[in-house]
């Protein structure tokens, strides 16, 4: 082989690598173009992608901006919602608080009418009472007044106005003087109720040392048996050897406990207050304007009981002291120790005199008054009531428990009460000239106040 031939050979051979190369080439490049063209699609379909992209995100905010305007929108809605929520929880509260104020107000008003209903009744009841009294009363005083001079010399005659009971029929009647129908104990005995001949009775069992002077003892009781008064506490009759007194047995207790509300009993209005000081009046003015005048000297609270009507009635007359006939001053020396009776009602002049008038009465009487406009222990309550009235400022002393006092006749009474407690008896208020017209008045206003006479017996 020549040299021409081996260049034509290797022509031949570069020829065709260069033919494989071109296909391979005219290839690459068909892949490149379809490869161009795959990524001009990725490329327009990224563009398009990114077009829809933005489009997505101006949605998205134009959502947001949407969601951000609803959410303060619901947010306002929410305050709103909550103030008025609030505004309504307080309302509520309030109309609860102004339900439960007006049912207590209700509730107040039941308790309050039932209270002057009961008042009403207790008053229609001290009225038909006063007038069943009254006509005893008249021919009572009547007889009273024709009896008790002779009745002081009385012990030996026959003619006794009082019953004589058995002690067998008063043990009966207190089932033995059984513990249950003990009411109480006094300084000079106990009392027992009991129903002796189907009336109820207070039995007082004086101790012994009170009975020891026998003549003494049927002297009072002969006394104490024609005193007839409404405002006393009927004397039935005894039983002197074992010194059993049968009294009436009074039902609604004494002025202390209900002043002092024990037994959880309601407080006493001020017009019964008013009422009750009359009616003591009433009772020391009977016995001290008896032919031999006789001086109680046991006033106190809790020796004025209260009826069903709440009409006092003084007790213990039994222990009042006859005024001798022959004392033309009405003075009397009195043979009971001082420190037997309750210190603070006793009259001061006692100790500078040494005897004892009417006057002691009014002294205890003023007392009495003072305590039931101030529910106060007697101790420095004259005191306490002058520096109120002095200050003007007697509504501070009143007891509140007792309603709105009519403050011009609570000054009044309160005035008449000191006037009782002058120290010098001369000085004191006298019950017929003063203290009647006083109370008499103040009973008349309040009968006007409610609208009829409570009092029918003047
Ligand atoms: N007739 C009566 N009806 C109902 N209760 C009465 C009667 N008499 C007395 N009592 C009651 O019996 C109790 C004792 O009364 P008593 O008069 O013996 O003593 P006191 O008045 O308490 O004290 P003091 O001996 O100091 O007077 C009191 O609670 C009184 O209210």
């Amino acid at each position: 082989m020549n040299d021409a031939q081996s260049a034509f050979k290797d022509q031949e051979m570069l020829r065709d690598k260069l033919d494989k190369e071109i296909h391979e080439h005219i290839a690459t490049k068909k892949e490149l173009k379809a490869t161009r063209r795959t990524l001009e699609g990725f490329v327009r379909m990224a563009e398009l992608a990114e077009n829809q992209c933005q489009k997505e995100k101006r949605n998205c905010e134009q959502l947001r901006s949407e969601l951000r305007e609803h959410l303060k929108d619901q947010q306002t809605l929410r305050d709103k919602l909550e103030k008025e929520m609030s505004q309504h929880i307080a309302t509520k509260k309030e109309l609860e608080t102004t339900r439960r104020e007006a049912e207590s107000a209700e509730n107040r008003y039941r308790t309050e009418k039932s209270k002057c209903e009961q008042l009403r009744w207790e008053l229609e009841q001290h009225i038909k009472e006063l007038e069943r009294e009254q006509q005893l009363r008249k021919t009572a005083e009547e007889k009273v007044l024709g009896d008790s001079v002779s009745a002081a010399s009385a012990t030996s005659k026959d003619d006794k106005m009082w019953w004589h009971y058995s002690f067998k029929e008063i043990q009966t009647a207190t089932e033995n003087f059984h513990e249950r129908n003990k009411l109480g104990q006094g300084r000079y005995g106990q009392v027992y109720k009991g129903v002796l001949r189907h009336t109820s009775v207070a039995v007082k069992v004086l101790a012994e040392d009170r009975i020891r002077d026998r003549q003494e003892f049927q002297k009072k009781l002969e006394i104490v048996s024609r005193l007839h008064h409404p405002n006393l506490v009927l004397f039935l009759g005894a039983c002197p050897d074992k010194g059993c007194l049968i009294y009436e047995y009074i039902a609604n207790g004494n002025l202390e406990e209900r002043l002092y509300c024990e037994g959880v009993t309601a407080p006493m209005p001020w017009f019964i207050r008013f009422r009750i000081c009359l009616d003591v009046a009433r009772a020391l003015s009977f016995l001290h304007t008896c032919p031999q005048p006789i001086v109680y000297q046991e006033l106190k609270l809790r020796n004025v009981l209260l009826d069903h009507g709440l009409i006092s009635k003084i007790t213990d007359i039994h222990m009042a002291e006859l005024i001798p006939m022959t004392s033309s001053s009405g003075a009397h020396k009195i043979t009971e120790s001082l420190f037997t009776r309750e210190l603070a009602y006793i009259d001061p002049d006692y100790q500078r005199a040494g005897t004892v008038t009417c006057e002691a009465d009014v002294y205890s009487l003023g007392i009495l008054i003072l305590q039931l406009l101030t529910k106060r222990p007697p101790l420095g309550i004259a005191f306490c009531m002058e520096e109120a009235l002095e200050s003007g400022q007697l509504d501070r002393v009143l007891d509140k428990s007792a309603g709105e006092w009519p403050l011009e006749e609570a000054t009044s009474v309160a005035q008449l009460g000191l006037k009782c407690m002058e120290p010098r008896r001369k000085d004191r208020a006298k019950l017929k000239d003063d203290v009647l017209p006083v109370l008499e008045s103040v009973q008349k206003y309040s009968a006007s106040l409610y609208g009829r006479q409570t009092d029918s017996r003047h």
